[in-house]
């Protein structure tokens, strides 16, 4: 097998879903979904070691973070359990990471898999796997250095994060990294369409197996397609499969991968930001438990199925004329577009009562939105109290102003509000020249 083709790298997207949170749950909705300026990257490189010198491991660091190395062994597991990765322990405390010991199994399994298939020779060689992410991932007050990927004098779990989606971005281009590593381009070519269909699917699965469950996963096909009208797969696709390592688990994993029962519709070009449009986040310092909104909301959604059936159409149609309105470039709409998403939003929010869009954030939002040059804005994902999604004009003018009102905001009111660097963009995943990574490799 070619495996250990020379160094790679891969960046992926983080996201925000600008409207049908909690529809897009459901298969009979959409969600419009935005990707981010903010990247993160994945660098897969062979481990050279002395000639005769066998290795099986697999050396994950994420540098900008203490004590952020995982090191893996690996081995082929029998009755077709595909590759089995083990934590290693290196010094005296082991901190697991299951988004990339999930991603690594799923991904070496389907990579052997494919090449066991294709009758091509060969193991698996050793890699070296370099994670480095976009700085606005983590509120980082405490961040040294101000380059384009900042040290942070703190563990991964000590970093605040703001929601834009780091997990799925890195499941993403994980993924992406060890296929182009370890495949050759004839059989696996992320700048293809059957490149990107394989990366999602692998991803999906692999990104719900790390997280114990199966949400929407509007976030891995932002990593994947960028901005996107998303209409969710159907979760029984994922019900077959065994854990790595299980009897059985490669050949599931793999007919799964390429199966055609994804049912999963991405429009690419679904949604567009107009000229002289910029999305910006705003971080509200303070977290809020999305796992038990979502249920909450969903009991409500089956309490009164006519009646809240009845609201999420509205909501969808509403959403739909968001998307319509931001295609056309008809930027004197939007402010009221945006107004008629927000009511019933705030609706869902009091029926289910579940803080969707709660009277701080809806002050705030009212108060930003009043500023000349800002369109609107809306709670983004499933809404809550730390975040904010803005549509302004793109100018250095509005940028400032904005800042400016957020500043006061937050000493008026004791609260920690403010900008973000990261936008809105279109573009998914994609492969990077390495010297983007200098200094770090
Ligand atoms: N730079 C990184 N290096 C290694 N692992 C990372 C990195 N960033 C994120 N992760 C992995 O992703 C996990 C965070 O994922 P989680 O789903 O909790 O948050 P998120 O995807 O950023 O947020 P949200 O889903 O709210 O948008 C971390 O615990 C870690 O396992
Ligand atoms: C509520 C939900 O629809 C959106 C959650 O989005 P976010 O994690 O708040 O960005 C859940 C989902 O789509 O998986």
């Amino acid at each position: 097998m070619p495996t250990a083709n020379a160094s790679v790298a891969v960046s992926a997207p983080g996201k925000v879903l600008l409207a049908g949170g909690y529809l897009v749950l459901d298969r009979s909705y959409t969600g419009l979904v935005l990707g981010l300026s903010a990247r993160i990257n994945v660098v897969a490189g062979e481990i050279l070691t002395e000639e005769g010198v066998q290795l099986n491991e697999i050396v994950v660091d994420s540098p900008q973070f203490q004590e952020a190395q995982w090191r893996y062994g690996y081995h082929l597991a029998p009755e077709r359990g595909g590759i089995k990765v083990t934590q290693l322990q290196v010094g005296p405390t082991i901190s697991a990471n299951p988004f990339v010991e999930t991603t690594l199994s799923y991904a070496l399994t389907y990579i052997d898999a494919v090449v066991s298939s294709k009758k091509t020779h060969g193991a698996i060689k050793s890699s070296r796997i370099i994670i480095l992410a976009d700085n606005d991932y983590y509120s980082h007050s405490h961040a040294s250095s101000s380059g384009r990927f900042a040290k942070f004098p703190v563990t991964l779990k000590g970093a605040n994060k703001t929601g834009l989606g780091s997990s799925a971005a890195l499941v993403t281009s994980l993924t992406a990294s060890l296929l182009t590593h370890y495949l050759p381009a004839t059989i696996f070519d992320l700048s293809s369409k059957q490149g990107k269909q394989t990366l999602h699917n692998l991803a999906q699965a692999a990104h719900c197996a790390a997280q114990g469950k199966v949400g929407s996963g509007f976030d891995v096909a932002a990593a994947v397609y960028g901005s996107c009208t998303y209409r969710r797969f159907s979760p029984s696709i994922l019900n077959a499969l065994p854990e790595p390592g299980a009897p059985g688990f490669s050949d599931k994993l793999l007919a799964v991968v390429d199966g055609e029962q994804w049912d999963v519709e991405v429009e690419d070009d679904g949604v567009t930001l107009p000229p002289g449009l910029v999305l910006r986040m705003c971080d509200v310092d303070c977290g809020s438990q999305t796992v038990g909104m979502v249920k909450k909301v969903l009991s409500w959604r089956s309490q009164d199925e006519q009646h809240s059936t009845a609201l999420w159409n509205d909501l969808q149609s509403k959403n739909e004329d968001l998307a319509a309105t931001l295609k056309a470039g008809a930027l004197d709409q939007l402010p009221g577009k945006l107004s008629q998403v927000r009511e019933l939003i705030r609706q869902m929010g009091r029926e289910s009562d579940v803080p969707i869009e709660p009277d701080t954030q809806t002050e705030l939002l009212d108060a930003v939105s009043a500023l000349e040059g800002v369109y609107g804005g809306v709670v983004p994902g499933a809404g809550g109290y730390d975040a904010l999604a803005l549509l302004m004009r793109d100018d250095d003018q509005t940028l400032a102003r904005v800042q400016d009102f957020l500043a006061t905001w937050s000493r008026d009111k004791d609260a920690k509000v403010k900008l973000l660097g990261v936008k809105g963009e279109m573009e998914g995943v994609r492969q990077e020249s390495l010297d983007v990574y200098d200094g770090w490799l």
